[in-house]
């Protein structure tokens, strides 16, 4: 695995089942990937994967800022495959993927698989007060009223958005990338922690493959909007690594009030890892403060290189999501590659 920190992004594909050489061996004149704006760079490695390009596609903005999307290339009888993360900006983006189903299903796609490596409006998972929307829903609505025959989806966050689809999803785990990138960091001591009560599944798992580590759940309470208060570290992380596994870091709230109640309880090192970057201010001031040995995520979400800071590692699922289209395509199993 080639290692960068706080600039490159590293890219892993150690814990996949299939190469890609096996993909030349295969089929795939009815296979058609195109990338919307939001992650260019991601849509570009999954396609060098598949040992493909991405197809041809004009996008641009009327003098009003409506969008205008036209596919530069017969689809006709294809499985299409459009790579599209709803992240900043969260409603352009969402906006693009829908015209982008829209254009594929008119042109008589014969199969058009919405690839969304983070799932925007996910914490709006249900209603937490009277009188709100379930945004998660509400989006699932919108993608497949589109058009969308099927989803790839990554670390949503909350496994309850699946049902939200009455297509077949796709749900898959950065984990892989990351368990790697740990075990070749040859941690010792190590403690598994859930910022919060979301997440102790994530971290269960991942901690059952680090060698069966202990677990420690953080009891985090929110008392407003994009306010983090964390009570009570539950589990033994004196002298220990601790290792945070979140799936998203918004604005780091979450995380760094984790990581400062973890050394007020002993922790001798403090790791944060979370699939999606997603980084709202105050985010990388949050981060950079030296409370992190490091912060790894991963390219599901474009980091500008202004956001960048030492202690950041990138990790790529580009092989992930590259292997699971295939792994759709051919009808093979893809639960088999987290096993
Ligand atoms: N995009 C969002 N940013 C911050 N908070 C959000 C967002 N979407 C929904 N929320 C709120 O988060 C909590 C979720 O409840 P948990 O019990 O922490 O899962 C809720 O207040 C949402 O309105
Ligand atoms: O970086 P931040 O701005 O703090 O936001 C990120 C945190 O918010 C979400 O958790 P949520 O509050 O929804 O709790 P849950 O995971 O228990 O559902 C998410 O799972 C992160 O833990
Ligand atoms: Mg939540
Ligand atoms: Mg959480």
């Amino acid at each position: 695995m080639n290692a960068h920190r706080g600039s490159a992004v590293l890219s892993s594909a150690t814990t996949l089942k299939v190469q890609p050489a096996a993909t030349a061996l295969i089929d795939n004149s009815r296979l058609r990937l195109f990338s919307g704006s939001a992650n260019v760079p991601l849509s570009q490695e999954v396609a060098r994967y598949l040992g493909m390009d991405l197809g041809p596609m004009i996008r641009k903005r009327f003098a009003d800022g409506e969008l205008y999307i036209q596919i530069q290339e017969s689809i006709r009888g294809c499985d299409v495959y459009l790579i599209q993360p709803c992240c900043h900006p969260v409603n352009d983006n969402l906006m693009e993927l829908l015209i982008m189903i829209d254009a594929c299903r008119r042109a008589s796609a014969r199969q058009v698989t919405a690839v969304i490596p983070y799932y925007g409006y996910a914490r709006a998972d249900r209603k937490t007060a009277g009188r709100e929307s379930i945004t998660a829903k509400l989006v699932a609505n919108l993608i497949t009223q589109a058009g969308a025959n099927r989803i790839l989806a990554m670390d949503l966050h909350s496994a309850q958005i699946q049902g939200y689809f009455d297509i077949p999803l796709d749900h898959i785990y950065g984990s892989p990338v990351v368990l790697d990138y740990l075990v070749s960091k040859q941690l010792s001591d190590i403690v598994v922690v859930s910022p919060d009560v979301g997440g102790v599944a994530r971290a269960r798992a991942l901690a059952k493959k680090l060698d069966d580590a202990p677990l420690a759940i953080i009891d985090k309470r929110r008392q407003a909007h994009n306010v983090a208060e964390v009570l009570n570290v539950i589990g033994d992380v004196k002298g220990k690594t601790a290792v945070l596994v979140d799936d998203m870091i918004d604005t780091a709230g979450t995380i760094s009030a984790g990581a400062r109640l973890l050394r007020e309880e002993g922790a001798s090192h403090v790791y944060a890892c979370a699939t999606h970057a997603v980084f709202s201010p105050p985010a990388i001031e949050r981060l950079s403060t030296g409370l992190f040995e490091e912060v790894i995520v991963t390219n599901t979400i474009p980091i500008a290189e202004s956001d960048r800071f030492p202690q950041l590692v990138m990790l790529s699922v580009a092989n992930m999501l590259g292997e699971t289209i295939w792994r759709i395509h051919e009808d093979s199993s893809v639960s088999s590659m987290f096993r």
